[in-house]
């Protein structure tokens, strides 16, 4: 149902941004009976499902595709030249896309008691909006309580030159229509990385330029170096401890980047520029300071253990209110506004499992605290750390890259996390969570009958053997 009004209309519940949590707040809040609005000023379905992880962990398939084939030999099979059709390649992610977002807009507009809006909500007070609509002007909104899912965009660093050249964001990068010959990355963080690897894979040639000493800034640095290690085989071109000073565009239309390492100048020219460096929160438009919301020092939302922000009434949700940025902390947030709010039990965001994985291929699962984390904190550890390539699984299917490392306390022998940079890694890390949910010290994962030979089956080996 679309709506269109000149006069405040008030509702129960407004919903801002139909992003990870709140298309199921909207739809659980309509369906306990309140009279509910959701606003959203481009695609339902939010970043996730329309520029996010649904069409790259789709292009990522298609690349590990490519790359099988080409490894077709090792296992005996004869495949001819491997040939990408990126055209082809680009619809069965356009096609998925547009699945998932009907799917979305079918299960958000049979709802009753919800009315969809369509258009960018500011605040003009506490608990009233305005939306702007495109072609219908403006709409007055009121609300008993708001709910802010708005989420974040790429952020642009500060480099000189940047706006003469036609950089690429993770969103535009999925816009081409054809490979990038050479594709420049800047940051080697989540989403350098798995552009990086699915390009390359693809076909284009890549340079990943990291101003740290490591990838993946906050893991430990053998896991990530490990990583390195598997992309730079792969013919990833990665400058570590690298700062970009300033980009330019060539007369031949190229991109040159202009870098420093170690005190070494140094250059890099391609076709495409992708930056990865971070993302920004979407609060511009949002006017926060009309309703008495705060944000901290980069604009995130400040939100109790119940997501509330500062303005009684109005809560945050999602990327938006920083820390970690992921689909399923998005949902669970709708699992804790809801529960709080519907059923008035017990819920927090206090202390809950952050588990990810990144898509790289082998991927990296990863929950709870890693090595230096714990190290930092002064505890009493014992490490189990496997190699990949010591698995049967691993021999059998020729998928050897990566290492296995949980942290363990010494003293309850309760694991505190684990780093699985292997295949399938996210799925081998969800058992090892699963393991920490119910509390079961490792000895457990070390003693249990797995089926030979699986990927589980590798928990026996790897708490085997224990160092501190
Ligand atoms: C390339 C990429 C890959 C990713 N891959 C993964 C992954 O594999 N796994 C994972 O867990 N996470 C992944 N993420 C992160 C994940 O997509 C986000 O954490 C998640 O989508 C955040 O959801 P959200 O609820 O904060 O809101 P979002 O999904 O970001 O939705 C916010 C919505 O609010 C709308 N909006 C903004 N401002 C306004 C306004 N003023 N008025 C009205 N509407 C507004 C926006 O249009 C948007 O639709 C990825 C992100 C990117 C960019
Ligand atoms: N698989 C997943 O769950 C997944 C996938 C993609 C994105 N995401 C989400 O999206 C968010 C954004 O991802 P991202 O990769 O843009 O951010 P990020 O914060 O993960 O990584 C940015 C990287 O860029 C580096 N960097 C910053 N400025 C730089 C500069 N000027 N030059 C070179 N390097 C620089 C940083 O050191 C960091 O390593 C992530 O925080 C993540 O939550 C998740």
């Amino acid at each position: 149902m679309t709506t269109s009004s000149t006069k405040t209309q008030h509702y129960r519940a407004i919903i801002l941004g139909a992003g990870q949590a709140g298309k199921p707040l909207a739809l659980a809040l309509a369906e306990a009976g309140w009279k509910t609005a959701l606003v959203e000023r481009k695609y339902l379905g939010g970043t996730c499902i329309n520029y996010g992880c649904t069409p790259t962990k789709t292009l990522i398939a298609s690349a590990e595709v490519a790359q099988l084939a080409r490894r077709a030999a090792e296992y005996g099979v004869r495949t001819g030249p491997v040939e990408v059709d990126y055209q082809a390649v680009k619809r069965r992610k356009d096609e998925l896309v547009a699945q998932f977002r009907k799917g979305v807009e079918e299960s958000l507009e049979a709802a009753e008691n919800l009315t969809i809006i369509r258009g960018e909500a500011s605040f003009m007070g506490p608990k009233q909006i305005e939306v702007q609509r495109p072609e219908q002007g403006t709409l007055s909104l009121s609300a008993d309580c708001l709910f802010i899912d708005c989420g974040t965009s790429p952020a642009a660093p500060a480099l000189d030159g940047l706006d003469t050249v036609a950089w690429l964001t993770s969103t535009s990068v999925m816009e081409l229509d054809e490979l990038p010959e050479h594709l420049l990355i800047l940051g080697g963080g989540y989403i350098g990385l798995e552009f990086g690897q699915l390009f390359r894979r693809l076909g284009s040639r890549v340079t990943i330029i990291q101003k740290g000493p490591q990838l993946l800034e906050n893991e430990d640095a053998d896991v990530a170096d490990c990583l390195a290690d598997i992309l730079q085989e792969e013919g990833i071109d990665l400058l570590l401890n690298t700062q970009a000073k300033r980009v330019q565009r060539s007369e031949s239309g190229q991109v040159v980047l202009h870098l420093s390492q170690d005190g070494q100048t140094r250059q890099r020219t391609g076709s495409h520029l992708l930056v990865a460096t971070g993302s920004t929160p979407n609060t511009a438009a949002l006017r926060l300071a009309e309703a008495g919301i705060e944000v901290d020092e980069k604009g995130y939302i400040n939100v109790n253990d119940q997501l509330e922000t500062t303005q009684p009434g109005v809560y945050a949700l999602g990327d938006i209110k920083g820390g970690p940025a992921f689909t399923h902390i998005s949902y669970d947030d709708y699992r804790v506004v809801s529960q709080h709010l519907l059923k008035k039990g017990p819920a927090t965001i206090k202390d809950r499992q952050v588990p990810y994985t990144v898509f790289t291929d082998p991927q990296l699962g990863r929950v709870g605290l890693s090595e230096k984390e714990a190290r930092d904190r002064k505890l009493n550890i014992l490490l189990a750390r496997l190699p990949v390539k010591s698995v049967a699984r691993a021999l059998e299917t020729s998928r050897t890259a990566g290492l296995m490392k949980v942290v363990i306390d010494a003293d309850s022998e309760q694991i505190l996390g684990a780093a699985i940079l292997g295949a399938e890694g996210g799925e081998i890390m969800s058992m090892i969570q699963i393991a920490m949910l119910g509390q079961l010290p490792y000895s457990r994962l070390r003693d249990a009958v797995l089926a030979h030979p699986t990927w589980a089956e590798s928990l026996n080996t790897l708490f085997t053997s224990l160092e501190n």
